[in-house]
């Protein structure tokens, strides 16, 4: 929940022209600024510059490099106005990184899901920003949203990596982000410049209060990057939220979910922080890190019922937990029986999961367990799930559909015994 991303389906990456970046090669001296990046032969991972792979879509600018500080690694900014039909973005990474996402496919536009495209045109845009008492702006349903809907499709203005951020002194800093957002088409630009400031000089302001982190790269390689999301960031926060968020680095997409139905007028909130913090922590963290003091009914409400609520997400979070010891050591029935529980809880706290993650989770416990009939089945709902529910990454429905080949087959294995000779 939450700050959940998820992992990419390396096998349907389009892997052509990506590791040229990571060959002993000297980069073109024209592209890298910096004195000692043009020293040749240089080492390892600093190769040349990953390009994209397409003749309709190149660096709006040749790429932009630091000094190098280390010998493992070069980071450069990188910005492709074109990106999702003139919206672009500005990457701050390492080649390495830049290579993984290029080689992914990240940059080449593809259609969104027929499920998502339907949900546009017949029920129009779920959502509009506006004025909110006491709140700055916020983001108000338009319509009635359903429990589960993605609402909201985002994509980043600047993704910036955390090493980069940490190693670089603040007017550094401020500059490198300020060359970033000054790369950006017009009006992506104007909408960055006029999200919400916190504290802090010049750029600084803005990403304080206005980004997420999100992890990108491959395996472990990957890194903490801070994401400016630009209609993302006008979303407030509640400990009791009706959303949360989930990122794709396979589309460089993030998306806003529904937990639960969200009628017309209502606004549109999702929790800063991880769910099973504690009130007083929480309120802390909220006032230090987003300068505001939350009104929700969790931190104002009655103790009772804030203490009960905690309970039950510390409760949520042990559950899942024994449910991955019990899979880990082969007690597959318990962890099915403590899966359920596990739904039930979420529920009661008003945090569903999605049917489709429960599906899934269900269905690789009974495979597990050898019940190939009950597999298939809950393996179908998942499937079933996704496709309703289409994500813009379509790597989820992707596994689903595998894993439903999967124990379909092995059914029909077990009742027809000839099936393999035959
Ligand atoms: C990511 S922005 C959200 C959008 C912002 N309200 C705007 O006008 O652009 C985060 C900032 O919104 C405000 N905010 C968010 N949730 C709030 C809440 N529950 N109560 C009061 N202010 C809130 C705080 O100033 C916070 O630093």
């Amino acid at each position: 929940h939450g700050t959940a991303h998820e992992s990419r389906d390396t096998t349907n990456s389009q892997t052509a022209g990506i590791y040229t970046s990571r060959q002993d090669t000297c980069p073109t001296p024209a592209i890298l600024r910096s004195p000692r990046a043009q020293e040749c032969p240089l080492p390892g991972r600093l190769g040349i510059l990953p390009s994209i792979p397409s003749s309709t879509l190149a660096w709006s600018q040749p790429p932009h490099c630091l000094p190098p500080t280390n010998t493992s690694r070069l980071d450069c900014l990188f910005t492709l106005q074109s990106f999702r039909n003139g919206h672009g973005t500005s990457v701050i990474t390492s080649t390495t990184t830049m290579s993984d996402l290029v080689g992914a496919g990240v940059f080449v536009d593809r259609p969104s899901p027929p499920a998502a495209e339907r949900r546009e045109s017949t029920l129009g845009k779920a959502y509009r920003v506006q004025n909110v008492p006491g709140r700055g702006k916020g983001v108000v349903a338009a319509r009635r949203i359903r429990q589960g809907e993605i609402l909201m499709v985002d994509v980043p203005a600047v993704l910036v990596s955390m090493a980069v951020l940490a190693e670089l002194k603040p007017h550094l800093r401020r500059r490198l982000i300020k060359r970033a957002l000054e790369g950006l088409p017009a009006e992506t630009r104007q909408k960055v410049e006029g999200l919400q400031r916190g504290e802090g000089q010049g750029v600084d302001a803005l990403l304080g209060t206005n980004t997420e982190s999100v992890m990108l790269g491959e395996g472990e390689a990957a890194e903490v990057h801070v994401g400016l999301f630009a209609e993302l960031a006008r979303i407030n926060h509640s400990c009791r939220p009706n959303a949360y968020y989930r990122f794709s680095q396979n589309r460089l997409t993030m998306e806003v979910v529904a937990y639960r139905t969200i009628e017309a007028g209502q606004e549109v909130l999702m929790s800063y922080t991880p769910l099973k913090m504690k009130r007083a922590p929480r309120r802390e963290y909220l006032q230090q890190h987003w300068n505001f003091n939350c009104d929700c009914p969790l931190c104002h409400g009655p103790e009772e019922a804030a203490a009960e609520s905690e309970e039950r997400r510390t409760h949520i979070d042990e559950l899942r937990a024994t449910m991955q010891d019990a899979k880990a050591n082969g007690y597959f029935g318990d962890a099915i029986a403590i899966a359920h529980d596990w739904r039930d809880f979420c529920e009661w706290e008003d945090l569903p999961l999605l049917p489709a993650e429960f599906y899934d989770i269900v269905a690789e416990l009974h495979f597990l367990a050898g019940d190939w009939e009950k597999a298939a089945t809950y393996a179908r709902m998942a499937v079933d799930g996704w496709v309703r529910f289409g994500s813009v990454d379509g790597s989820r429905l992707e596994r689903a559909c595998a894993f439903l080949e999967r124990a379909s087959a092995r059914l029909r294995e077990a009742l027809e015994p000839s099936y393999k000779k035959g």
